[in-house]
């Protein structure tokens, strides 16, 4: 049998939110709904191309813990909805000695060639100069993903971002003054952009590459409007998270919802959403290659704890919003340790959440107080992994490189190294080129699809027509002779 080149991604017309994997050696289906009760367990149909067709009940197998080339891709309608679930992660694994089709695989290839594709990568954004600084700031606490109020207070989502960022500004502002001015990110992220583009190109599939920040420029707006100018017919997005998170890829896809919802054409470009990538090969390796080499540094390499730092989110988020982020990052964390243990690299490791804002209770262990502990207890190398974020920032230059390292030498930490972000990494481009690839086929419209508030809507409708029907029925019943009396029985 002759076998595609590159690896897909499909929908089962037959199961709604599954997702079909097939590559030069395998394929599978992927049905969320059949997920075992243990988180990372999925149940997995394989079956040739042709059974799979005709009927998605091919033979049923229980997911391998091998990973492969993994990421969570959705069409855009149904990514946030999903995705608020508790355990809502949609893994692809390849395993192998599964059947290969070439057929469809080839009708893809050509297909992907006659599409206009635009990849659109969504990241946080941040200020260029210290005057963007509090309105900057002010985007991200009008958010109502960043700060959470009850719906009864939703009316102070705006006055209170106005205090906060008006209240925090000053010490913001210190930090991007003591990195240069501002952040780096746009301009990494612009760089992310044109080396993924190359890496689309070299791969034979060309497409533009946008960027859509979620809190200061360019604006997710800004970018949809140029995918519109632009007559691209097909979109993949990706967001620069590898975990998700409500407040952060959650919170760009629901804006860019809202904006595809809104407007006639957007909506029927076909769309897939690449909702989480943390599990992918490429990624794991890429970060198990930045640690070794920095290790190396060390006088004692293997004497070296390896500090993985998260940005942390509120607890609450967890706990009763069902953000998946926290798993998601053990999980990535062990998939890196796994990977470097393969390459005989057994050092210790842990795990902490750093920069937190505010009164609540965020993830813990803290970075900061796991430091001087650490330092407390005799730890004298350490080696500090940022590992929610695959761009430089204020939280890597400032708050690890400065405040961090301060912290840790104070507390007895004598060798102290950061491992550098991902940034433009080759190995890690090809792979979020192979991650944009395998997810074309994917990509669904959201014209195609019914909208999330068609089904309120019908709902709603449902509702009160079995209210009125409920009225009625109950009116007639209390009408009814028997009724009376067994009413006038229990008086
Ligand atoms: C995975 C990454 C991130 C999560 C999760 C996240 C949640 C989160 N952040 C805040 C508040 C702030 N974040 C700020 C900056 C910032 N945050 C991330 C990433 C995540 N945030 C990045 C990459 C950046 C840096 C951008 C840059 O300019 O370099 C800031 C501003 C900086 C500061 O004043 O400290 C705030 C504030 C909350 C409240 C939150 C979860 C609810
Ligand atoms: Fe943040």
């Amino acid at each position: 049998m002759d076998f595609s080149t590159s690896s897909r991604l499909l929908s089962c017309p037959k199961i709604p939110n599954s997702v079909h994997h097939y590559s030069t050696t395998n394929y599978f289906l992927l049905c969320p709904k059949l997920k075992t009760p243990k988180a990372n367990n999925y149940i997995i149909l394989e079956g040739r191309h042709n059974s799979l067709l005709s009927s998605c009940k091919a033979s049923v197998i229980q997911c391998s813990d091998s990973v492969d080339k993994c990421c969570n891709v959705t069409p855009l309608l149904s990514a946030n909805r999903r995705l608020r679930k508790p355990d809502p992660v949609g893994k692809i694994y390849n395993s192998a000695d599964v059947c290969t089709f070439t057929e469809t695989a080839s009708k893809s290839a050509s297909h992907v060639t006659e599409d206009r594709i635009g990849v659109l990568l969504l990241n946080l954004g941040g200020p260029d100069t210290l005057n963007d600084v509090q309105p900057f700031l002010y985007n991200l606490f009008a958010d109502p993903d960043i700060i959470r109020l009850p719906r009864l207070f939703r009316f102070l989502q705006r006055p209170l971002a106005q205090l906060i960022s008006v209240l925090r500004a000053p010490k913001s502002k210190e930090g991007y003054a003591s990195i240069g001015g501002g952040s780096p990110l746009r301009k990494i992220t612009d760089e992310q952009a044109d080396a993924l583009k190359m890496a689309l190109e070299a791969k034979d599939v060309p497409a533009n590459v946008y960027v859509a920040m979620r809190y200061w420029h360019p604006f997710t707006e800004e970018a949809v409007q140029q995918i519109k100018r632009d007559k691209i017919t097909k979109l993949v997005v990706l967001p620069l998270y590898p975990q998700y998170s409500i407040s952060t890829t959650g919170s760009s896809i629901r804006v860019l919802q809202s904006l595809f919802r809104e407007d006639m054409h957007l909506s029927g470009i076909p769309v897939a959403v690449i909702q989480s990538w943390y599990q992918r090969e490429g990624y794991i390796k890429s970060m198990a290659d930045l640690i070794e080499k920095e290790l190396q540094h060390f006088p004692i390499p293997e004497e070296a704890m390896i500090f993985f730092s998260a940005h942390g989110v509120p607890v609450s988020y967890i706990k009763n919003a069902g953000d998946p982020y926290k798993d998601q990052m053990e999980e990535c964390i062990s998939l890196i340790m796994q990977e470097l243990k393969s390459r005989g690299t057994n050092n210790v490791h842990t795990l902490a959440y750093q920069s937190r804002v505010g009164p609540v209770e965020w993830l813990k262990p803290y970075t900061d107080k796991v430091l001087v502990e650490l330092g407390q207890q005799g730890v004298k190398s350490l080696l500090a992994v940022p590992i929610s974020f695959v761009s430089e920032h204020i939280e890597t230059l400032e708050e690890i490189d400065m405040e961090y390292k301060e912290l840790a030498i104070e507390s007895g930490i004598e060798n102290w190294g950061r491992v550098p972000a991902l940034n433009c990494t080759s190995s890690f481009i090809t792979d979020l080129a192979d991650a944009v690839i395998e997810a074309l086929p994917s990509a669904v419209s959201m014209s195609s699809t019914s909208t999330s508030g068609d089904n309120e809507n019908d709902h709603v409708f449902e509702y009160a027509i079995k209210m009125l029907f409920g009225s009625v029925l109950a009116f007639f019943l209390l009408l009814s002779p028997k009724m009376k009396s067994a009413f006038r029985n229990r008086l």
